[in-house]
C-alpha cells in the first residue's frame, strides 16, 4: 500500500537503493540517476567506496556528480563513454511493464542518455511511484529555447496541455541551458506511441517516457523488496 508519509517513504528510498547497490561489482562503470531516492543509493555506494569497492561513474546531473565526488566516487565524462555496466536511478511513475514516467527533477536528458548506454539499467522506488497507466504525473519535456513555443504548439497538437516549468517563479533551466514543458496528456494508453510521436518534434531534446530502457525496477513497500523485471 502507498504511504504519503516521508519518513516511510525514505525508508523504502533507502530499502530499494541497497537492494541496488548489491547488483554493483568492482570494476564497474556505474550511471548515477538524480532525485532523492537515488540520493539514498550514493550515498550507500559511497560506503562500499569507502571500505574498498573500486567503481568508476557516470552522473546524470551537476548535483548527482557533486555529492558523488565529496564521497570519493571517480567521476567519468559520459560523453566519452560507449557502455555502462550499470545504472540506478529513480523515476516518478513506473507500470508493472516497465514504462516510465522520469525527469521531475529536470534531468531527464542525461538519465535517457544514461539509461541507453546501460547494459543493467536499474530503477529504484517506493511504493508510491507503481501505477497501472502512467499520465497521473505530467511528461517533462526539455526543450531548446528558440524551439519553446514551436514545441509547446506540437504538444498541444498532440492533445498535451503544457505549462512551462518555473522555481520560485523564475523560468527552471536544466544543466544543458534548455526549459522544460511539463506536459499533461491525460491517462496514457500507449506510452510507446507518444514517445514516438514526441520523438518527432524538432527542439525537443528528450521527454521523460522511458519505454524499453529499464532491465529492472527494485521497489520496498517498506516490508518487502519486489523486483519488476
Ligand atoms: O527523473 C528524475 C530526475 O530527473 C528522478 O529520478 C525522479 O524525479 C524521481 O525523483 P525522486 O527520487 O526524488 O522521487
Amino acid at each position: 500500500m502507498a504511504t504519503t508519509d516521508k519518513t516511510q517513504q525514505d525508508a523504502e528510498k533507502l530499502a530499494a537503493a541497497q537492494a541496488a547497490v548489491k547488483f554493483v561489482k568492482d570494476g564497474d562503470v556505474v550511471g548515477l540517476g538524480t532525485g532523492s531516492t537515488t540520493t539514498f543509493a550514493i550515498i550507500e555506494l559511497g560506503k562500499l567506496v569507502k571500505t574498498g569497492l573500486q567503481i568508476k561513474a557516470a552522473a546524470s546531473s551537476i548535483r548527482t556528480e557533486e555529492l558523488a565526488k565529496s564521497l570519493g566516487i571517480e567521476i567519468l565524462d559520459l560523453g566519452r563513454l560507449s557502455q555502462i555496466d550499470i545504472s540506478i536511478d529513480g523515476a516518478d511513475e513506473f507500470t508493472a511493464s516497465l514504462d516510465l514516467i522520469k525527469g521531475g527533477g529536470g534531468a531527464l536528458f542525461r538519465e535517457k542518455i544514461i539509461a541507453s548506454l546501460s547494459k543493467n539499467a536499474i530503477i529504484i522506488t517506493d511504493a508510491s511511484k507503481k501505477v497501472k497507466e502512467l499520465g497521473a504525473f505530467t511528461v517533462p519535456v526539455e526543450v531548446v529555447p528558440l524551439a519553446y513555443q514551436y514545441v509547446f504548439d506540437q504538444i498541444t497538437k498532440l492533445s498535451g496541455k503544457g505549462i512551462l516549468r518555473t522555481v520560485e517563479s523564475q523560468t527552471f533551466i536544466t544543466d544543458n541551458g534548455n526549459v522544460i514543458i511539463d506536459a499533461d496528456f491525460g491517462l496514457i494508453d500507449d506510452p510507446a506511441k507518444l514517445a514516438s510521436d514526441l520523438n518527432q518534434i524538432n527542439g525537443l531534446l528528450a521527454h521523460g517516457l522511458f519505454v524499453n530502457m529499464t532491465s529492472k525496477v527494485i521497489m520496498s513497500d517498506g516490508a518487502d523488496i519486489i523486483i519488476f523485471e
